[in-house]
């Protein structure tokens, strides 16, 4: 399947729900090679396409979280509010992704994004994206843009912070790839 097909199937399948903001994410993936996709995960794409959760793109106001990204992981997370949190389609898998972001109408980067009860913490079910860049402010209040495209790992509970730290700093390392 070559890559126009995802993204015209990606376009087809996701139209509905994002409008006229949807070619803009078309962009990146477009311009990439095809060991580039594979690398990314697109044969994730190919496959989620199949069940129909991958790639999955969402939009929504950047809210505060439970502050604990900054200051106990060293690793900041943007949530999104519950009206998108609840409005997560079901057969999206709970756990880590990672795909492309942006806030308003900046550059779009690489992202990680955790999903679930974050069973280390035990709250309530969020969604949390640390974006692969080091932005001058803080962005709460402003839209945040994801396209998820691959899937990681579920959330795990850990035994100490260091190793939740060190999961998700693994994580991020594999997103670069
Ligand atoms: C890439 C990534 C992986 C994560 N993996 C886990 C995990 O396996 N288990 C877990 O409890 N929380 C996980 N988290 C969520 C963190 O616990 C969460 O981002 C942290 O609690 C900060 O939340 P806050 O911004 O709402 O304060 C992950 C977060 C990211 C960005
Ligand atoms: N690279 C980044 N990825 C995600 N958020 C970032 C990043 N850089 C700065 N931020 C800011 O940090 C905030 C998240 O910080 P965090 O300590 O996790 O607090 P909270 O839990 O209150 O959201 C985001 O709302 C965003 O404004």
């Amino acid at each position: 399947m070559g890559q126009d097909t995802v993204t015209r199937a990606t376009a087809k399948q996701h139209g509905d729900r994002l409008g006229s903001e949807l070619h803009l994410w078309c962009q990146p993936l477009r311009k990439l090679r095809q060991e580039d996709y594979l690398s990314l995960g697109v044969q994730d794409c190919i496959e989620g396409l199949h069940y129909g959760h991958l790639p999955y793109f969402c939009r929504g106001q950047v809210v505060h979280g439970f502050g604990r990204g900054s200051k106990q992981l060293g690793i900041p997370t943007a949530n999104f509010p519950e009206q998108v949190v609840d409005n997560l389609p079901a057969d999206l898998s709970t756990g880590i992704n990672y795909g492309w972001a942006s806030v308003g109408s900046g550059d779009v980067h690489k992202m990680v994004v955790s999903t679930g009860w974050n069973p280390y913490y035990k709250n309530t079910k969020s969604m949390e994206t640390h974006i692969m860049h080091t932005f001058k402010e803080d962005f709460c209040g402003e839209i945040l843009n994801v396209a998820v495209v691959g899937y990681f790992r579920p959330q795990k509970n850990f035994d100490s912070l260091e190793s939740l730290i060190s999961a998700i700093q693994g994580d991020i390392e594999e997103a670069k790839k």
